[in-house]
């Protein structure tokens, strides 16, 4: 891999699509692509698409590698070329065991760059899709969410390619704007324009800031609840309420989780594509009004 020297190109953005078997990634990749979902999919290929994608107005070139399932750490490294620009890692919310499985991906990824040292910190999103099967579903969206807390820039969605083009076209668009913001600060700092590359807190922190302009910009965006207004306060608030209906969860029998479960499924920022994002760190929670990195900075790059 060419490694830690690489400098990005805002408009070109890379995205590496991993997860287990049979979880739904080649149909998320198609139906963005063509809009369409056609229940059958190549497999056991490694697979990159080229597209030219408009973000507000601005063209970009997003190159989008669908990996292979059983390749890997190692192998998936030592085969590329240069970083992804972000990571997007699915499981299926119907297959318990995909969902363990994106879990020490996501991990075993992000330790590994953080032992690279790399110059540029890569944004994950953790994406539960299938959320259509919710008859069968086996891990619920609080689990998903709570999971993503446990890597650094990480972001997280519930999805459905079956069910809807532009939630799946309003998740890789989100990735990009994150991707390429996260590039373009990247890109200054090598120049010297600003001092210090993007940390894993900056990063977390242009998570934030992405969730609250997408957020005003569709009305509906990353780490929002329908009908509740978005700010830093408010997330604080709506995890804090979060990690209380976690506690009740685990308190619960499985006939009180069974109804959790039914509720969670039934509130309408379930029904959709939904969206909630962390903040915190691998040693311990990162906060929001913690992070250093100048936000006007994040601003001026807007209209991303
Ligand atoms: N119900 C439902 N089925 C889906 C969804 N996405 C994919 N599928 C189905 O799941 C199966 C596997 O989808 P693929 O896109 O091939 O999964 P993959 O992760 O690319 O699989 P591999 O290439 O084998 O790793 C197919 O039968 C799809 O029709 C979804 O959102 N909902």
């Amino acid at each position: 891999m060419r490694g830690t020297q690489q400098i990005s190109d805002p408009r070109f953005i890379k995205l590496v699509i991993w997860g287990a078997k049979g979880v739904g990634k080649s149909a998320l990749i198609v139906r963005f692509l063509t809009r369409r979902f056609i229940g059958e999919y190549l497999s056991g290929r490694e697979i990159t698409y080229q597209h030219e994608v408009n973000l507000s107005g601005e063209w970009i070139t997003a190159e989008i590698c669908d990996a292979l399932p059983c390749t890997s750490l190692h192998k998936h490294l030592s085969t590329m070329t240069s970083h992804p620009d972000a990571y997007v890692i699915v499981y299926s919310v119907s297959e318990r065991e995909s969902f363990e499985y994106a879990c020490s991906l996501m991990r075993d990824v992000r330790r590994c760059y953080n032992e690279l040292q790399d110059e540029k910190v890569i944004p994950f999103v953790l994406v539960g899709n299938k959320s259509d099967l919710d008859h069968l579903r086996e891990v619920s969206y609080v689990e998903g969410a709570e999971a993503s807390e446990t890597v650094t820039a990480c972001s997280f969605a519930e999805a459905s390619a079956a069910e809807s083009f532009p939630e799946t076209e309003e998740l890789f668009k989100g990735v990009f704007r994150l991707a390429k913001t996260n590039n373009i600060l990247t890109a200054r700092a090598k120049e010297g324009i600003r001092s210090r590359r993007p940390s894993l807190k900056d990063v977390a922190l242009m998570i934030k800031d992405h969730c609250k302009r997408q957020q005003s910009s569709t009305g509906e965006g990353w780490g929002k609840r329908k009908g509740e207004a978005f700010s830093p306060k408010l997330r604080k608030q709506s995890l804090t309420s979060k990690c209380k209906s976690v506690g009740a969860l685990s308190e619960l029998g499985s006939e009180g989780k069974a109804q959790q479960n039914d509720r969670n499924r039934n509130s309408p920022i379930n029904k959709g594509l939904r969206h909630v994002h962390s903040l915190t760190g691998n040693g311990g929670s990162v906060s929001a009004d913690e992070v250093s990195s100048p936000e006007d900075e994040f601003q001026s790059v807007d209209g991303i």
